[in-house]
Formats: structure tokens, C-alpha cells, sequence
């Protein structure tokens, strides 16, 4: 049967990038995405905001919402402290799959954990399972239709506090705007965007950062 495109992104990982190095994975699948096959990667534009994002802000406990093959996991995980920890929650199990050998391929996996299922099941399950008591940072980049829904689960279970941020992908495109209202008109975040383009296209997109005030 056909490949499915994560299983070639994965094969053009493992033929043009050396073990152990991130940068050459996230060179490796944006030369394929930009070359071969377009793929909901966030991409090398808004990955470098994510990267900056990241790199201010240096978090313990990161949480991301939607792992895919794993390309910004890879982003994030390479640059945390070893001490720190990204859980990826990942719902379907053909990209788990291939997300677990690209994180592998970069060397990564000593501070990441990719867990299968849905968001809902997961984020009520943190604390208990995971040990985790609240998040310094959540990259959200699942079902758009979740990001409202999750933040306000995230919210109740007590995983966020003051000063906690969320960045959120695909504010424009796909779309999230029930998220957007939210964030940007509640009294409980500080909420800015970061203007861009949909990963490897001229389309508008960006991202939304939101610091949740407790
Ligand atoms: N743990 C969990 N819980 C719930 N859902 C979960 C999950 N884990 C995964 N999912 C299910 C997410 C499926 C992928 C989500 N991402 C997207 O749908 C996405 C789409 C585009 C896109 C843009 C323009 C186009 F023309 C076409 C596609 C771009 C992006 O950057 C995207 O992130
Ligand atoms: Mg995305």
C-alpha cells in the first residue's frame, strides 16, 4: 500500500539529517515540505517566533497540543535545559508514531514524552499521571476547534498560573476565533499577535501569544 507523506517526511529525515542534531531535522523537513510535499509543519517563519517565544521565556513544564511528526516538538525540546520536560499529546496514532522517530532521530527524547490521545482526556489527567502541577508554556497547534475548550479545561484543572503562556498556531488560517475573542477580550490574559505566514506559503497567518494573569 502507499506511503502515507509523515512515513516520506520521515525517510527524508533519515536520509539528509545527522542523529542527534535538531537543526539539521528541522532543515531536513522544511527542505522537504518547501521541495516535495506541503505539511501542517508550523514551518520555518513562525517557527522562528516560536523559537524566540521559547528562548525568553527558558520553561520547565511545556505542554503542546498536537504533535503531527513531532517537528515542533523538536523545535521546543531542543532548547530546554536537560532537567526540563515537553509532554506532546498526540490523537492519532500514525503520526505518534512517526513523531516518536523523528523526536528519537534528533536526540531528543530524554526530555520529551508523547502521549496518544485526546486533549480533553489528557489535560484532566496531568497532575495525577504526570505529576505535573502547572505549565510554564502550551503550544497549542490541535483541532481548532479545540483551542477554546482546552484553555478553559486547562484553566478549571488548574494548570495554568500567573505569568503561564500559551502560544497558539494558526490564528488566521485555519482559524481560531473563538479563541482569539477569548484571549484577547478576557480580563485574565494579556494577549498579543505575531504576524506571519502559513508554514512554506505566501498566505497570511500568525501567531497569538497570551500571558495568563492568574
Ligand atoms: N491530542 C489531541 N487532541 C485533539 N486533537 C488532536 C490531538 N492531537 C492531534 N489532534 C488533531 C489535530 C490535527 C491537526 C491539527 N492541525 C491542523 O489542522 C492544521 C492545519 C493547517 C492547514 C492550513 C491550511 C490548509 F489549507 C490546510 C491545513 C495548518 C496547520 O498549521 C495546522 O496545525
Ligand atoms: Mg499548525
Amino acid at each position: 500500500t502507499r506511503s502515507t507523506r509523515p512515513q516520506r517526511l520521515l525517510k527524508a529525515v533519515r536520509k539528509h539529517a545527522a542523529r542527534g542534531d535538531p537543526q539539521s531535522v528541522i532543515s531536513a523537513i522544511d527542505h522537504f515540505c518547501r521541495h516535495s510535499e506541503w505539511a501542517m509543519n508550523i514551518g520555518d517563519e513562525k517557527g522562528s517566533i516560536l523559537d524566540s517565544v521559547v528562548s525568553e521565556l527558558n520553561p520547565e513544564k511545556v505542554l503542546e497540543l498536537g504533535t503531527y511528526c513531532g517537528y515542533s516538538t523538536v523545535r521546543i525540546a531542543r532548547l530546554l535545559p536537560p532537567g526540563a520536560r515537553l509532554i506532546t499529546l498526540e490523537f492519532n496514532a500514525g503520526y505518534a508514531a512517526i513523531a516518536r522517530q523523528v523526536i528519537a532521530w534528533a536526540g531528543l527524547e530524554d526530555r520529551v514524552q508523547l502521549v496518544e490521545g485526546a486533549s480533553e482526556d489528557w489535560i484532566p489527567r496531568m497532575k495525577e499521571h504526570f505529576g505535573i502541577e502547572t505549565f510554564d508554556f502550551v503550544f497549542l497547534d490541535h483541532w481548532k476547534d479545540r483551542y477554546l475548550p482546552d484553555t478553559k479545561l486547562m484553566e478549571d484543572c488548574g494548570l495554568l498560573r500567573k505569568g503561564t503562556v500559551l502560544l497558539a498556531d494558526n490564528v488566521i488560517c485555519p482559524g481560531v476565533p473563538d479563541y482569539l475573542q477569548y484571549v484577547r477580550n478576557s480580563l485574565s490574559y494579556k494577549s498579543c499577535y505575531f504576524k506571519s505566514h502559513l508554514e512554506y506559503t505566501k498566505a497570511e497567518d500568525g501567531l497569538e501569544k497570551s500571558v495568563f494573569l492568574g
